[in-house]
């Protein structure tokens, strides 16, 4: 393979914006994908891909480079270099890049893979964290499973096409995709692709969700006609598809603390061709109170650490702090106690999470269980998610049912 050197430079920006500059991954690919008009598909994938890889990989290439943040531009270098030799790539002869041997950077590879923290690339907290909640041997399949590429997976809007009729047409535009077992509306692309340029996007035909996630709204069991409260909706993923369930029938509230993303919410509702979604701002505890005992159906996506979609999102593992993750298990008890509130006698609550840590997940929901709201509340089933097990993201869910 030969390296490019527009591409590899826009590569070493890319990674001193993240990790010097404290800029999202996906908002540091998304800025270098623009650098230059001419690029064709696989000058992208490699930009793209190799900003991953090294983010990816950065404690054990920073271990293997024996540098450390902040990292200079030569460090950059030298973290690039890592990833080439390990990829199986002859260092160009460039004035940034130090010969180093080859011999060196594997066998230091070699002697750091033996202990998983460096394997892994993951940080001590995290690590130390995950083996007390969840055994030494889950641990260690579910971070390699973490460290995979995650496929991409789509989700067929069924209140527009069927999922057989969704393949003819992405087939028509040279997107080949497979259907994957135990996933009503998922297809999964053959090969990568820019699927949001598609005319089947534009309209409407599927959003982009991980097959997991699309366990979570049909864990919620809607039927057409239902008034359902979505509390943390975000940018929609989930309260598009409970849309798609209810055939567009019935109410869905769908709720969140910030206004910009119920904004996103709206424009993809408008290409999915959905009519039944009323947004709500989350800007005191009224807009909840007025809609207790109300709902057939109410969903907490709580906001977590995010470990379950490490793959999708590896940045997270260097942006993580400890203070946030106790932080963020009380506003998850916080929100139990308050949103369960809005569940009508007989109605039912699915909580979930993007997490595999089981104190983000069945402990919370055990804590809420034996609270006073909670006794209101009975445990029905829930779904432990593990990228390991499953091949897609860690996730979490929980269906309670409310009392008569
Ligand atoms: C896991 S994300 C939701 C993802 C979304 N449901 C989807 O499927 O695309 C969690 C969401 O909870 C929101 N959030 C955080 N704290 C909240 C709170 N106290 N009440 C309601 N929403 C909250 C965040 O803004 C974020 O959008």
């Amino acid at each position: 393979m030969r390296l490019h050197r527009n591409l590899v430079f826009t590569v070493i920006d890319s990674i001193h914006d993240i990790f010097n500059e404290d800029v999202y991954a996906d908002k540091a690919v998304e800025k270098a994908l623009k650098r230059d008009k001419r690029w064709g598909s696989r000058d992208r994938k490699f930009v793209a891909e190799t900003i991953y890889d090294i983010v990816r990989w950065k404690r054990l290439y920073a271990e293997i480079a024996e540098v450390k943040e902040p990292y200079s531009r030569p460090n950059l270098w030298r973290l690039f270099s890592v990833w080439c030799v390990l990829k199986g790539i002859q260092l160009p002869d460039w004035k940034q890049i130090e010969p180093t041997p080859n011999r060196r950077i594997k066998g230091r590879f070699d002697e750091l893979s033996k202990t998983r923290k460096f394997r892994e690339s993951i940080p001590d907290w995290i690590d130390q964290i995950c083996v007390e909640e969840l055994g030494e041997d889950v641990w260690t399949q579910e971070m390699a499973a973490l460290n995979k590429q995650a496929e991409v997976i789509l989700r067929t809007n069924t209140l527009n096409i069927s999922k057989e009729n969704l393949r003819k047409e992405l087939s028509k535009e040279d997107i080949d995709t497979e259907p994957i077992k135990g996933y009503e509306s998922a297809l999964k692309l053959v090969e990568r692709a820019n699927v949001f340029k598609t005319d089947a996007f534009k309209k409407g035909f599927f959003e982009v969700q991980d097959a997991s996630s699309q366990l979570v709204a049909e864990y919620l069991e809607v039927t057409p006609g239902m008034k359902v409260v979505d509390t943390c909706a975000g940018a929609g993923g989930k309260t598009l598809h409970i849309a798609s369930l209810m055939k567009n029938k019935g109410q869905i509230i769908a709720m969140d603390i910030y206004e910009s993303k119920l904004k996103k919410l709206k424009i993809r509702a408008r290409r999915n061709k959905v009519h039944n979604i009323d947004t709500k701002v989350i800007d005191s505890t009224k807009p909840i109170k007025k809609l207790y005992n109300k709902a057939d159906r109410v969903l907490i996506d709580a906001p977590c650490s995010g470990i379950g979609v490490l793959r999708r999102n590896p940045d997270s593992k260097w942006k993580l702090q400890p203070e946030f993750l106790d932080e963020i298990r009380k506003v998850q008890q916080d929100i139990l106690q308050q949103y369960s509130k809005m569940v009508k006698p007989g109605g039912k609550l699915v909580y979930a999470t993007c997490s595999v840590l089981p104190s983000e997940n069945q402990q919370q929901v055990d804590k809420f269980l034996t609270s006073e709201a909670g006794k209101e509340f009975t445990f029905v089933k829930d779904n432990k998610v593990l990228a390991s097990k499953s091949g897609f993201d860690g996730f979490y869910m929980a269906q309670l049912e409310r009392k008569q």
